[in-house]
C-alpha cells in the first residue's frame, strides 16, 4: 500500500484501498512501477468513470465521433486487423510442447514481454478496470483486472463485460482473479500500434495473467473475451464444467415453449448471425460457460455485448442488427469506412461512397496496398461493439440469471463445402461429442491472419484457444455428460455447402429453419431418418416448416442435394480425423476411437446397400 500510495494520486488511490486483497496490491504496484505511465485512472463501477474513459477515448485520438449521437469509429493498424496465431503462446512451465498449441517457456516469455513492456506507458495514462466474467454474485462469477493504456480497450470492455468493482470490494482476500496487462505501445499519427513486429500475446497460465503488446485488435486485446478464454478453459477442465466458444440462444418452441441452445462454430462462422436471428431471442454470441447443476447443463453468457462482424449485416437478413446500428446507442464502429460522418461495410445492401476514411487511412475506390492487393471499403473484418441491453431480442432474464438456463441442445458447425448436411442429431452424447465437437473441421477465414479458405482441424471450434491439452479435453467433455441426468442432444450444423460450380446450396436464413427443427427434436415432436452419420429431418417436416418460418417453398429436389449422405467425402474425413487423433494428439480417450471405428462400419455397409451417395428418400424407405 506504501508504493501505491506514492504512485496513484489520492482519490485513485483511495478507490484501490477500498479493496481488501494485498494480491492485488501487490500486482498493481509492481506493474504501475514496470510501465512507468505518467497518469494513472482507477475505474470503479459509477457512471462518472465509465463516462472518463469513453472520454478518454475521443480525446487520445484512438476513437472519433461519427453523426449519430453515442457512435465511434476506432481503426487498427491495416496491419493489425486479425487474431495474430504466431505471437499468441502460452506460458508453461519448461516450454512443454503440447501438440497444437503454441507454448513458450514460461520464464523465458515473462521475461521477454516484461522486457518489451518496460517503460512502455510514458507519456501515456494507465486505465486499471475492474470487471466480471458470467453474472454478478454467481456460481458463475469470475473477476478479473485490466490494466490498459488504450481508452479504446478500456471502453470496449465497459460495453462488453458486467462492471467489477464492487464484485471485488465484496470479495475482498477471496477473490479468485484473473489479470490483463496490455499496452497498445508507441502509436502512429492514425493512433494506431505501431511496432507489430513487437506484437505478443503472452498466457501465463500460473499466474493467470494474460499479457498483449504492441497490438490494438479487439481479438488480440480484450482482456475478458478471447485472452480470458483460454484462462477460462483451463479452469473449467481443472473443475469438471466447460468454458466454450459458443452462442446461447433461446428457441422459441410451439405453444411458447422456450428452449435454449449454444451453438460452437469457429471465428467468422455464423455464431452471431445464429443468435441474432429476429424472431429468436439472443442471450450471448461468443461465449457461455456451462456447469452441471443436480443432473442438468445449465449455461450462461460469460459476457453483456456483441463484438460482432459487420461485413453482410443488410436490413433483409439481419433487421434487428441493422436497427441498433442506426439508432442513437453506444456503439463503437472499427475499420469500416467512414464518409461525412456515416459508417459503411462490404455488402451492406445498399450503395457505398467511393472514397472516405477507412483502415488504411484515406481510401478511394481502387486503392491498391503495398502487396498491389485492392483495399475493400471495409475490412472483412471490421466490427461493431455494443451492449445487448440494446436488442429487442435479447433474453434479459436468461442474460441475468445467476444459475443460468438449461440447455436443451448443443450445436457445433464449420465452414465445409462438400461433407456434412445443412443440420443433424447425434445418436447420444458420446456419439455427438466424438463424430460432431471433436471431429469438427472449418475452412480458415480473415478472423485470424494468413492464408483463408484453407481446411483446417478444429475441434469445437476451439483450437485457437486450447490451453490444455486436447485429450484432456475431450475427456473432460466425454465425463461432464456422465454427470447429467439428461444431457443436452447434440447437433451439427453446415450453412456452408457448395454446389460443383461453388454456389452456396442454402440461403442465409436456412438456419432459422434448422433451429426450430433441433427445437422440435429435442422435446421428440417430430420424427426423423436415421442415417450412419446421425438423424436427419424428413423432408416433409422441413417444407412445413420453411413455409412457416420463411414463408418459402423448399423443393424435394433441393432437400435431396443438400441431405445426401455422401459416403467418400464422410470417410476421408473420418480417415484424417483418426489419422490427426492416433498420430498428433496424445492421450486420446480410447472411446473416440471406439466411436469413429463405429461411423466407420455403418457408412460401409451403407456403401455396400446403397452406393456411394445415398439419397434421403432411400434411407427413409428402408
Ligand atoms: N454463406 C453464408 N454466410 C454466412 C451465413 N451465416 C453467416 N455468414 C457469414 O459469415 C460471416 C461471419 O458470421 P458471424 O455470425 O459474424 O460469425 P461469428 O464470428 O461466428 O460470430 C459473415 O460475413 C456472415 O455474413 C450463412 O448461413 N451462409
Ligand atoms: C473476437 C473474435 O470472435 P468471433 O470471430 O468468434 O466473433 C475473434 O475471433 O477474434
Ligand atoms: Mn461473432
Amino acid at each position: 500500500m506504501e508504493r501505491l500510495e506514492k504512485l496513484l494520486d489520492k482519490e485513485q488511490f483511495e478507490k484501490i484501498r477500498a479493496i481488501d486483497n494485498p494480491e492485488l496490491h501487490e500486482f498493481l504496484a509492481d506493474w504501475i512501477e514496470w510501465l512507468e505511465p505518467d497518469k494513472v485512472f482507477v475505474c470503479t463501477d459509477s457512471p462518472e468513470d465509465e463516462a472518463y474513459v469513453r472520454w478518454k477515448a475521443l480525446y487520445y485520438g484512438e476513437e472519433k465521433l461519427l453523426e449519430t449521437p453515442n457512435h465511434t469509429v476506432h481503426y487498427d493498424s491495416y496491419y493489425d486487423q486479425a487474431r495474430d496465431k504466431a505471437n499468441t503462446k502460452l506460458l508453461v512451465p519448461g516450454g512443454k510442447e503440447i501438440p497444437f498449441l503454441n507454448t513458450k517457456d514460461r520464464d523465458e516469455g515473462l521475461r521477454e514481454i516484461r522486457e518489451l513492456m518496460r517503460g512502455i506507458m510514458k507519456g501515456k495514462e494507465l486505465f486499471v478496470c475492474f470487471f466480471v466474467l458470467g453474472p454478478r454474485n454467481s456460481v458463475f462469477t469470475i473477476p478479473a483486472v485490466q490494466l490498459t493504456d488504450s481508452a479504446y480497450v478500456a471502453h470496449s470492455e465497459f460495453i462488453l463485460y458486467r462492471k467489477g468493482y464492487e464484485e471485488f470490494k465484496r470479495l475482498g482476500r477471496g477473490a479468485r482473479f484473473f489479470r490483463f496487462v496490455h499496452s497498445a505501445g508507441e502509436l502512429d499519427e492514425r493512433k494506431t500500434s505501431k511496432n507489430l513486429d513487437k506484437r505478443r500475446i503472452y498466457i501465463d497460465l500460473v499466474g493467470e495473467t494474460v499479457y498483449s503488446v504492441n497490438t490494438q485488435y479487439g481479438g488480440n486485446t480484450i482482456g475478458l473475451k478471447k485472452l480470458a478464454f483460454r484462462l477460462t478453459i483451463q479452469r473449467a477442465v481443472r473443475e469438471g464444467w466447460l468454458s466454450e466458444h459458443m452462442f446461447l440462444m433461446r428457441v422459441n418452441g410451439p405453444n411458447g415453449r422456450k428452449t435454449y441452445f449454444t451453438g460452437a462454430y469457429p471465428s467468422m462462422c455464423g455464431k452471431t448471425s445464429t443468435a441474432m436471428i429476429s424472431w429468436e431471442n439472443i442471450v450471448g454470441d461468443d461465449l457461455t460457460f456451462i456447469m452441471p447443476f443436480n443432473g442438468v447443463a445449465r449455461g450462461a453468457n460469460v459476457e453483456k455485448g456483441v463484438f460482432g462482424i459487420i461485413q453482410g449485416v443488410n436490413p433483409e437478413d439481419d433487421p434487428i442488427i441493422w436497427q441498433v446500428l442506426h439508432s442513437p446507442v453506444e456503439i463503437i464502429f472499427s475499420n469500416v469506412l467512414v464518409k461525412d460522418g456515416k459508417p459503411y461495410w462490404n455488402e451492406m445492401g445498399m450503395e457505398i461512397p467511393e472514397e472516405g476514411e477507412n483502415h488504411s487511412g484515406k481510401w478511394w475506390k481502387g486503392k491498391k496496398d503495398k502487396e498491389g492487393n485492392e483495399i475493400p471499403p471495409s475490412h472483412k473484418n471490421a466490427r461493431f461493439t455494443v451492449s445487448l441491453e440494446h436488442f429487442p431480442n435479447v433474453d434479459m432474464d436468461a442474460l441475468e440469471a445467476p444459475c443460468g438456463v438449461e440447455i436443451g441442445g448443443m450445436i457445433f458447425g464449420g465452414r465445409d463445402k462438400d461433407t456434412w448436411p445443412p443440420v443433424r442429431e447425434a445418436f447420444d452424447w458420446k456419439h455427438g461429442v466424438v463424430t460432431m465437437g471433436a471431429s469438427l473441421e472449418s475452412e480458415t477465414t480473415a478472423a485470424t491472419l494468413g492464408k483463408e479458405g484453407v481446411r483446417a482441424f478444429n475441434p469445437m471450434a476451439i483450437l485457437d484457444f486450447m490451453s490444455v491439452p486436447l485429450g484432456e479435453y475431450i475427456e473432460n467433455y466425454l465425463r461432464f455428460g456422465e454427470k447429467l441426468r439428461k444431457a443436452p442432444k447434440i447437433f451439427a450444423v453446415n450453412y456452408f455447402l457448395r454446389d460443383e460450380n461453388g454456389n452456396w446450396l442454402n440461403h442465409k436464413l436456412d438456419k432459422a429453419v434448422w433451429l426450430k427443427w433441433m427445437e422440435l427434436r429435442v422435446h421428440g415432436d417430430v420424427d426423423a431418418i436415421e442415417t450412419p452419420i446421425g438423424y436427419i429431418p424428413k423432408y416433409e417436416d422441413l417444407a412445413r416448416l420453411f413455409r412457416e418460418v420463411l414463408n418459402k417453398g423448399y423443393s424435394r429436389k433441393d432437400y435431396e442435394k443438400q441431405f445426401t449422405v455422401r459416403v467418400p467425402e464422410l470417410l476421408a474425413k473420418i480417415e484424417r480425423i483418426e489419422r490427426i487423433y492416433r498420430e498428433q494428439v496424445r492421450e486420446v480417450p480410447e472411446e473416440l476411437f471406439e466411436v469413429l471405428e463405429e461411423e466407420k462400419k455403418r457408412l460401409l455397409e451403407a456403401r455396400t446397400k446403397y452406393g456411394d451417395y445415398i439419397s434421403p428418400f432411400v434411407l427413409e424407405r428402408k
